[in-house]
């Protein structure tokens, strides 16, 4: 799978694909990310601004049409196949686990990163990317929104968990609606708080019983909604 990701800033994805997954799964060519800078598509003056004031008023400034357009027509020349085209905003629909499986089965993925007020709306009406939003705050900037798209899909692909961290029973994987039940290690006891006994019982239907309970227990606490019908 490839991500091409167009921002102002690159370099703050540069630590992010090194580490931990990511990196591994760079490193074993199971994903490439490409991050391409508006910058180099600004008009060939001095100072290259790729952003304006708004038409109208208002606060802030928003990034111009035509790097952006131009950008992300050059970047989809490159390869052979359309990315699907993803913008970050808060105006987006709500990315859940649901869209992190159907990203994933896609081939590419474009993401455009907003900054100041978001992208001059002709970017949308000529691109007609899907708007994305991971929530109901405002950021700075779409590059975090677009490290927690990446995370979310990468993690799905094959071969990037190994079969023993598989995502299946993961919380929210695959139309999964309860929250994971609460995870011990060694050591048995800390501080008073001991590993409750059924975990280490050997009763694996007596373990399998309790996690259902936990789980079903810590989502009626903490995500009721997540049990209602859709
Ligand atoms: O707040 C933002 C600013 C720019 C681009 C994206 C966002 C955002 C906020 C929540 N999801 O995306």
């Amino acid at each position: 799978m490839r991500f091409d990701i167009v921002t102002l800033f690159p370099a703050i994805f540069e630590g992010y694909m090194t580490q931990g997954l990511l990196g591994k799964a760079i490193q074993r060519e199971l994903v490439q990310i490409h991050q391409h800078d508006l910058r180099d598509w600004a008009p060939q003056t001095t100072h290259k601004p790729v952003d304006d004031k708004p038409f109208g008023g208002g606060p802030g400034m928003l990034i111009q049409v035509e790097p952006t357009v131009n950008c992300v027509e050059a970047v989809e020349k490159k390869a052979d196949q359309s990315a699907r085209r993803i913008l970050l905003t808060p105006q987006g629909k709500r990315f859940d686990q649901r869209m992190a499986e159907d990203f994933a089965t896609s081939g590419r993925l474009m993401l455009l990163c907003g900054r100041y007020e978001g992208f001059d709306q002709r970017v949308t009406d000529i691109l007609e990317p899907e708007e994305v939003s991971i929530g109901d705050f405002v950021l700075n900037g779409g590059e975090v929104a677009a490290m927690v798209i990446v995370d979310a899909v990468v993690r799905l692909l094959p071969g990037v968990l190994g079969d023993e961290n598989s995502s299946i029973d993961d919380s929210f994987s695959r139309g999964n609606r309860l929250l994971e039940f609460p995870q011990y290690t060694r050591p048995r006891e800390f501080r008073g708080h001991a590993v409750p006994d059924v975990l280490t019982s050997g009763d694996h239907k007596a373990i399998a019983a309790w996690r259902e309970q936990q789980s079903l227990q810590r989502t009626k606490q903490r995500r009721s909604d997540l049990l209602r019908d859709e």
